[in-house]
């Protein structure tokens, strides 16, 4: 049997609220899903559904945005639900950006609210039904 995809969940620090409610509305969604998480969102994701089972990696500032974006270089995510906050500087903005940039990249299924992780979460290609990860052609990057 193949294993469950794998979820990346973070959220900025004025959004862990929303990340928060997010989880515990869709609990049950989120269950079937190995879910990996920068450490701070993760801790609160932990605390308000202790039934999930959650990765934490380090905090985003800490190295934790470049773990997740190494894991979608290396095939080991299928989506990837980032509440960012777009009105407060952040120390590791360089690591904000690069993981969006990677999720581009690797054409992976990315919300950055949760208006648009409320659809995805619905959609067959995130619950597994295609997790096909599309390797991007580095030749077709124009120069
Ligand atoms: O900073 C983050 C994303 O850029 C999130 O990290 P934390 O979940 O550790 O707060």
């Amino acid at each position: 049997m193949a294993a469950e995809p794998t979820l990346a969940l973070v959220a900025h620090d004025a959004k862990k609220d929303l990340m928060v409610d997010f989880a515990k509305k869709h609990q049950e969604k989120l269950a079937a899903f190995q879910l990996v998480c920068t450490g701070t969102t993760g801790g609160r994701i932990q605390e308000a559904c202790p039934s999930l089972s959650i990765t934490r990696l380090k905090s985003g500032p800490l190295g934790g945005d470049q773990q997740i974006g190494a894991m979608i270089a290396e095939g080991r995510l299928q989506g990837l639900f980032f509440f960012v906050d777009p009105l407060s500087p952040m120390p590791h903005d360089v690591d904000v950006k690069a993981l969006m940039r990677l999720a581009l990249v690797y054409d992976m299924p990315m919300a950055l609210n949760p208006a648009t992780a409320d659809i995805l979460l619905r959609s067959a290609r995130l619950i597994g039904l295609s997790t096909t990860s599309t390797t991007p052609e580095v030749g077709t990057i124009a120069s």
